[in-house]
């Protein structure tokens, strides 16, 4: 039996009485590219910030490549794991947010050598080496003396995918990578998640960029209200829904 890289079993997460996820239930297998569609509120980004515990669940279970996360058993008790601990799992799960996150004093090869130098104590030069092949890689290879300023924003957020890849992921999580990009810089980024997708990465995507869930995704999942209600592949999901609330949301964003 293979393991999923993720495993989600019927997570809850409260926000004081707001109950924003209501047990959510999805399976990702290693190399795969889901795509999370939903209205605004649904609980997408909470979704992602769970698995990657920027936030700590109220209720079920997230497994990343067959490790629970947050928590250790203990004794038929499930407790929380250390700030150690937790800062491992961390690691192995790359998050690239809205905002760009790139440390403005910093160089663009400044900004990817720090953490696998700093957290993760790898040898500078092979770290740098390791850098330059994700600059050549995300097509940024020539601005690696460039401050974060000196670039356009697509370039910044090429710069944050190269800086979340430094660590090495198993697993990688964009929470709507381009929705603060100016229009004509969307495309470069999606070309550049595109070619992860290709390289075999296995990827979540809260994204509202219809072409590329039909594009890239392996398969698209649409929440609402705390809710994965629907799933499957993007012929289905998007051309052919099966529940009148997937329907409704494509109506107004296709
Ligand atoms: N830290 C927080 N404290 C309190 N409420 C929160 C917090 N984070 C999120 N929420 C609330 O949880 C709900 C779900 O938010 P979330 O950002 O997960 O939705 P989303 O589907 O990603 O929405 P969007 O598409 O607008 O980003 C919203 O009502 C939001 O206001």
């Amino acid at each position: 039996m293979t393991t999923a890289m993720v495993h989600a079993a019927g997570v809850r997460k409260r926000f004081g009485h707001l109950e924003v996820l209501n047990g959510i239930d999805l399976d990702v297998a290693a190399g795969e590219v889901v795509v999370v569609l939903g209205p605004s509120g649904s609980g997408k980004s909470t979704f992602l910030r769970c698995i990657n515990h920027l936030e700590t669940i109220d209720g079920g279970s997230i497994h990343v490549d067959g490790e629970l996360i947050g928590f250790r058993a203990d004794g038929g008790r499930v407790r929380h794991l250390r700030k150690r601990e937790i800062t491992r799992q961390r690691r192995e799960i790359g998050m690239v947010f809205q905002q760009f996150n790139l440390f403005p004093h910093l160089t663009v090869l400044q900004n990817i050598v720090e953490a696998p130098t700093g957290v993760r104590r790898e040898p500078s030069a092979r770290a740098r080496e390791h850098a330059l092949e994700l600059l050549r890689r995300v097509g940024l290879e020539d601005r690696a003396g460039a401050y974060p300023r000196q670039l356009s924003g697509g370039q910044q957020q090429r710069v944050a995918i190269a800086r979340a890849l430094a660590m090495r992921p198993k697993l990688m999580l964009f929470d709507e990578p381009t929705s603060a990009l100016d229009p004509e810089l969307v495309g470069e980024v999606l070309a550049t998640m595109k070619s992860l997708a290709d390289d075999g990465l296995t990827m979540i995507v809260v994204t509202h960029e219809i072409g590329f869930a039909r594009e890239v995704a392996d398969r698209v999942v649409f929440m609402d209200g705390g809710l994965v209600v629907e799933s499957g592949p993007p012929s289905q999901v998007l051309e052919n829904p099966a529940n009148p609330r997937t329907k409704a949301f494509l109506s107004k964003v296709l």
